[in-house]
């Protein structure tokens, strides 16, 4: 299957990609002709069991990977074509990230955190949106303080408002919410919910999580490399009787 074609556009997509690991004697293909859109303005999550390939898939929608075979284009841009520093310059500018272990820079407060991305392609923030995403993320009274000196969940926080404050094409999460608790990954789930409704903004989120999964739009579940079952707006009880029908 090739998931439902969106009709207001992709953000990103894949055409028949394949990744595969090891010589010959030992491959493993961890993506097999993949071929998949993501929605502009959408919200989708990527389920599947362990190994099915989801960080794969999400390491190369957002240029952090390279395929072995197939394209993988993000808007117009053909990702797989650009040479290594075109690359890098392309997903700083257009991509967000937000990582299971929050990796922000230890040494940098919140706000230098969360400009950095901006700072280190020499363009200035947007104050008003700046000032959107900080108050949307209650970081207002915690900007001038390290990430040794934050909560967990206050840190993933920091590291969304990094992600969206250059207003990328896509916001990639990889297990955002696998180290928080309940609460935390509500506050976090909610707020990638909201960026899409309210800012437009396009997210893609790999998670083992039904309960995360049913924030978003759509969901696409992966078995061995291959895209398996994919749900519109999901409920997390639907998103569980799927996982069950593919173990
Ligand atoms: N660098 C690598 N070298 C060799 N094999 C790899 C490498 N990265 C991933 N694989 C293999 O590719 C397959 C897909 O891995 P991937 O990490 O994408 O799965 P996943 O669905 O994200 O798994 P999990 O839910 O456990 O994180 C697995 O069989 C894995 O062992």
């Amino acid at each position: 299957m090739t998931g439902t074609v969106d009709l207001v556009g992709a953000a990103v997509r894949t055409e028949s990609v394949g990744k595969s690991y090891g010589t010959e004697a030992t491959r493993i293909d961890a993506l097999a002709e993949l071929t998949v859109e993501f929605g502009r303005g959408r919200f989708t999550a990527i389920m599947g069991p362990s190994g099915s390939g989801k960080s794969t898939l999400l390491h190369c929608l957002a240029g952090l990977d390279r395929p072995s075979t197939g394209r993988v284009l993000l808007g117009d841009v053909d990702v797989t074509a650009l040479d290594d520093t075109t690359l890098t310059r392309l997903r700083r500018d257009k991509v967000g990230f937000v990582f299971q272990a929050f990796n922000l820079v230890p040494t940098l407060t919140a706000l230098e955190n969360i400009t950095l991305p901006l700072d280190l392609a020499g363009r200035k923030p947007d104050q008003a949106w700046l000032d959107t995403v900080v108050s949307t993320l209650a970081l207002g009274d915690r900007l001038t303080h390290r990430p040794s000196e934050l909560s967990g969940g206050q840190q993933q926080r920091v590291a969304c408002a990094r992600a969206l404050v250059s207003r990328p094409e896509v916001v990639f999460a990889d297990e955002p919410t696998g180290n928080l608790d309940s609460r935390s990954s509500a506050d976090i789930l909610g707020f990638l919910h909201q960026s899409v409704r309210e800012f437009g903004q396009t997210v893609v989120m790999v998670t083992h999580d039904p309960t995360a999964a049913a924030y978003a739009d759509r969901v696409l579940f992966l078995a061995d490399g291959r895209l398996r079952a994919e749900l519109l707006d999901p409920t997390a009880d639907a998103v569980l009787d799927q996982m069950k029908q593919l173990d």
